[in-house]
């Protein structure tokens, strides 16, 4: 089973999926595969650049992350024009390790914060929405990333709302509490449910 994991910005997708990672589940992350994209020496990046302007480059050539987000979460143009360089990039990969995984796994995710906007979302046999109240997103980003409240506004505005991923989702996981202890609950009750309809255990943590 393929499971796609998504949420709004901050929601807590990646704890998730660190918890199920811990768990021998193996997860597939958009970001991280968009990160990979656009190291310096990449060729998606000389294109970025050519769109964009040499202003996103640090003294070093590297990327300079927090520009390019500040410009694609304040210009819906510039969003568009990144998601169509970077999105074919990100949908090839993601389906090369999908291949790869799913001759040895019977469960497994894919994370991804567009899911639901995407093609991807129909590859998935069952959607599981990270729940989430924009304040508590507005404060967990806030404070992981260092940005202004109204930076945090604008990419909770850029992505789908809460109810319309609600909408989607096969499966909800609440994180509006800040206790683990209940997210690993969670965690672990969808991967009891998950494991019983595939009708195989799922790997052991080593
Ligand atoms: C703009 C970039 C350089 C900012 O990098 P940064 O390290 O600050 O953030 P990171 O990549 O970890 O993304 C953090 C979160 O921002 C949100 N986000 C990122 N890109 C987008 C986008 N194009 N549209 C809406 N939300 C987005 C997601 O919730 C994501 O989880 C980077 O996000 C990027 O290259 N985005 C385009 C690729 C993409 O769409 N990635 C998300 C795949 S689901
Ligand atoms: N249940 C929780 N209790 C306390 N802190 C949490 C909890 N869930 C998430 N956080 C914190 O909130 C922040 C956002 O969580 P996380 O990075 O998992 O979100 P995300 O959905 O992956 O975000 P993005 O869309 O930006 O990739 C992180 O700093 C994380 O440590």
């Amino acid at each position: 089973m393929l499971i796609g994991l998504t949420g709004g910005i901050g929601s807590g997708k990646s704890t998730v999926s660190a918890l199920l990672r811990a768990r021998g589940v193996p997860v597939i992350d958009a970001d991280e595969i968009g990160r990979a994209a656009l190291t310096a020496g990449s060729p998606l990046l000389p294109e970025v650049v050519e769109a964009f302007g040499s202003h996103i480059l640090d003294d070093q050539g590297q990327l300079d992350r927090r520009k390019l987000r500040a410009e694609i979460f304040s210009s819906p143009t510039r969003r568009e024009q990144l998601n169509r360089l970077v999105h074919p990039y990100i949908a090839r990969q993601r389906d090369l390790e999908i291949d790869r995984l799913r001759a040895n796994h019977s469960v497994l995710f894919y994370d991804a914060a567009l899911l639901l906007e995407s093609e991807a979302r129909t590859l998935m046999d069952a959607i599981v929405v990270v729940a989430c109240e924009p304040e508590v997103q507005i404060r967990r980003v806030m404070e992981r990333d260092g940005i202004s409240r109204q930076q945090a506004v604008d990419a909770i505005n850029a992505q789908m709302s809460l109810e319309g991923r609600l909408a989607c989702a096969d499966y909800v996981i609440d994180n509006n509490r800040d206790d683990m202890a209940h997210l690993e609950k969670q965690v672990d009750e969808l991967l009891a449910l998950l494991t019983q309809q595939a009708g195989r255990h799922t790997p052991q943590e080593k």
